[in-house]
C-alpha cells in the first residue's frame, strides 16, 4: 500500500499504520527476495528506517514511485479526492493537497510555505548548485515584465528563425517523410528561446545549443544519481557523479558566452529546463495532431485566416487570435502534462479549515494527474476534445460576470486563480494577460485560456511561484504549430496508436523515439 493516511494530518510528516504483518515463517523468504530487488535498485542503499515502515515496502513503494508516479497520483486522487494524503516518494514522505484545499495555501508568504526550499531540497542544490536563488527573481521579474512584450514584438523574427531551422534540419517531405520530430523540437525551441533572450548571434552558435539544451538533462541526471544515495553518504557520493562536473562546467561557458551580452549574469538554469517543457508540450500537441487529423483542419482553417497576408505576421496581436488552437495546446496539456504541481515545503506549522494539521518540514504536492481526470472538473475526462476549452470560451461570452469561486466543475460557474488569501503577484503577468485581478469579467472570460491558472489548474503552478514564462511558451508553441499546419500535413503510420510518454519518477515526456510523418502542402 502506498497511499498512507486520509486526513487530519496530526502527525510527523510520516504514515500511521501501514505494516503488514507477515507470518515469521515466511518471513526471511520474503525478506530476502525484496531486499534483493532493493539492493539492486539503490546499490545496496537500503533508506532510512521509518518505525511505521517495513523496508520492503519502503522499497516496493519507491519503485512504484520510480517508474509508474503518474499511475500512483490518479489512482490515489481518485481514491481520497477532497482529502490531503500523504505518498512515498523517493526521497521521502510527500503530502498531497487536493484542489479543495490548495485555496488556502497559494497566498500564503514564502516563510510559511516556501517554493524555493522546495524546489533546492528537490534539485539537490547542495551538490548540484542549482536553485531558486535571487538570479531566479530577476528572472521571473524580467519575463513577467519585458519578455512577454518583445517576444510579441518579435513574432515576425522568431517566423525566420523557425523557418531558418526548418530549412537546416527538417527533411524536404515532398511526400509523406517519418521524422523523429521530438528531438528536433527540442533544438528548435532552444534557437527560438535563444533569438528572443540571447539574440542571433549566440541563438545559431553550437555551443551555446549544446549548453542550453543538455544542461537541463545533465541536471536531471545528476540529481536521479545522487538520490540512489542515502543524504549522509552524499557529501562523499557527490565525487563519483560526473555530471556535476559538467553542471559546473557549462554553467562558466554559459556565462563566458553572456557576459559580452548583458551585464547581470544570470544563472542560465531556469531558461535551460523551460526549453524542454515547452518542447516537450509542442512535440505533444504534434503527436495529438496526428492523432486526430479533424482537429488538423479545423486549426489550419483558423491559421489561414489570421495569417491571410503575411503581414499578419508582424503584427503583435496576430498570435492571440489563434483562440481554437489556444483550446487545443490547453487540451493536449491537460492529457499529457505534469503528474504533480505546487511543489513546497511547509516552514512553520499550517492548519487547514478541515482539521489537517501540517506541520513544519512537511513537503507538499498537488495531484495534477488526477484532478486533469477528475469528470467533476473535465466532464469526459478520458476523451480528446481539442476544442473543449474553446467551447467554454464561447458560453463565457455571456455578459453576466461571476465571482470566482474554488474550485468548480469546468460546465458550472468558472473561476480563475482564487486565493482565500488572495496573493497579488500570483496574478501578475503582462497587462494583457488573462490572470490580471482588475476586472471579474476578464476573470471569467480568461478561466479558459492557455495560460490561466486556477485550483483545477494547475499545469503551470499556482500562487506567487506560478510560472512566468507561460505567456513566452504559448506564443512560442502557437507560433510553430501554426506554421507547421500552414505547411505540412501531418499523419502517424496507417494503425499506428499515439506515442506512448515515457515517465520516470516525478517526469512525464512525450517519446523521444517515435516517428510521425510530415508531407509539405503544396501552395493553394
Ligand atoms: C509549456 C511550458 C512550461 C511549463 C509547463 C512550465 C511550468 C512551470 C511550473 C509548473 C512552474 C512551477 C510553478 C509553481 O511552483 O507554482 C514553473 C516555474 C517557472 N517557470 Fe515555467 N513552464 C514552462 C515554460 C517556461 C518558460 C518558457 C520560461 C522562461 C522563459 C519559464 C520560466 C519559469 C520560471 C523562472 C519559474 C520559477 C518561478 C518562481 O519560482 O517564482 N517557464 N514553470
Amino acid at each position: 500500500m502506498d497511499v498512507l493516511q486520509t486526513q487530519n494530518l496530526n502527525l510527523t510528516p510520516v504514515a500511521n499504520d501501514i505494516s503488514h504483518p507477515i507470518p515469521t515463517s515466511n518471513r526471511f523468504i520474503y525478506y530476502a527476495a525484496i531486499s534483493a530487488i532493493a539492493i539492486g535498485v539503490w546499490l545496496f542503499h537500503l533508506p532510512k528506517r521509518d518505525p511505521h515502515v517495513t523496508v520492503p515496502f519502503y522499497a516496493v513503494s519507491r519503485i512504484k514511485w520510480m517508474f509508474s508516479a503518474d499511475t500512483l497520483v490518479r489512482d490515489s486522487y481518485r481514491k481520497f479526492r477532497d482529502s490531503a494524503y500523504q505518498i512515498r516518494s523517493t526521497e521521502g514522505v510527500r503530502t498531497i493537497i487536493p484542489p479543495t484545499l490548495v485555496g488556502e495555501l497559494k497566498g500564503l508568504p514564502e516563510d510559511t510555505l516556501s517554493a524555493k526550499t522546495a524546489v533546492s531540497e528537490a534539485m539537490l542544490s547542495e551538490y548540484t548548485h542549482l536553485s531558486a536563488d535571487a538570479h531566479s527573481d530577476i528572472l521571473t521579474l524580467l519575463l513577467k515584465t519585458k519578455a512577454t512584450h518583445n517576444l510579441q514584438r518579435m513574432v515576425s523574427a522568431l517566423k525566420e528563425e523557425f523557418q531558418f531551422i526548418l530549412a537546416t534540419e527538417f527533411p524536404a517531405c515532398e511526400d509523406w517523410t517519418p521524422f523523429r520530430i521530438q528531438p528536433f523540437m527540442v533544438r528548435a525551441v532552444s534557437r527560438l528561446s535563444g533569438r528572443a533572450f540571447v539574440g542571433p548571434s549566440l541563438s545559431r552558435s553550437e555551443e551555446w545549443m549544446s549548453v542550453s539544451v543538455n544542461f537541463a538533462i545533465t541536471a536531471f541526471i545528476a540529481v536521479t544519481k545522487l538520490q540512489f544515495f542515502p543524504p549522509w553518504m552524499r557529501p562523499v557520493a557527490q565525487y563519483f557523479v560526473s555530471e556535476l562536473r559538467t553542471i559546473r562546467k557549462d554553467l562558466a561557458k554559459a556565462q563566458a558566452m553572456l557576459e559580452p551580452l548583458i551585464e547581470e549574469r544570470l544563472n542560465s538554469a531556469d531558461t535551460a529546463s523551460s526549453i524542454h517543457t515547452t518542447s516537450n508540450l509542442t512535440t505533444d500537441c504534434i503527436y495529438d495532431l496526428a492523432v486526430h487529423q479533424d482537429m488538423q483542419d479545423v486549426l489550419r482553417e483558423e491559421a489561414v485566416e489570421v495569417f491571410a497576408e503575411e503581414e499578419a505576421w508582424d503584427r503583435k496581436d496576430s498570435i492571440n487570435k489563434l483562440k481554437k488552437m489556444d483550446s487545443f495546446i490547453k487540451e493536449s496539456q491537460r492529457l499529457s502534462g505534469n503528474i504533480t504541481s505546487f511543489i513546497r515545503k511547509v516552514m512553520k506549522p499550517i492548519d487547514l479549515s478541515d482539521g489537517t494539521h501540517l506541520p513544519s518540514g512537511t513537503s507538499l504536492l498537488t495531484p495534477l494527474a488526477g484532478i486533469s481526470f477528475d469528470e467533476r472538473y473535465f466532464p469526459d475526462p478520458e476523451v480528446f476534445d481539442g476544442l473543449r476549452f474553446w467551447k467554454l470560451r464561447q458560453q463565457q461570452q455571456s455578459p453576466t460576470p461571476t465571482r470566482p469561486s474554488s474550485p468548480t466543475p469546468l460546465t458550472q460557474a468558472p473561476s480563475t486563480e482564487t486565493p482565500k488569501t488572495p496573493s497579488k503577484s500570483a496574478t501578475t503577468g503582462p497587462s494583457s494577460s488573462p490572470a490580471s485581478s482588475q476586472t471579474p469579467l476578464l476573470l471569467n472570460s480568461s478561466r479558459y485560456h492557455f495560460t490561466s491558472i486556477g485550483d483545477t489548474n494547475q499545469n503551470f503552478g499556482l500562487g506567487k511561484h506560478a510560472c512566468p514564462g507561460r505567456f513566452f511558451a504559448a506564443q512560442e508553441i502557437k507560433l510553430v504549430l501554426a506554421y507547421l499546419l500552414l505547411n505540412y500535413d501531418i499523419k502517424l503510420r496507417d494503425g499506428e496508436a499515439r506515442p506512448k510518454p515515457v515517465v520516470f519518477m516525478m517526469t512525464k515526456s512525450p517519446s523521444q523515439t517515435a516517428e510521425v510523418l510530415f508531407r509539405r502542402r503544396k501552395a493553394a
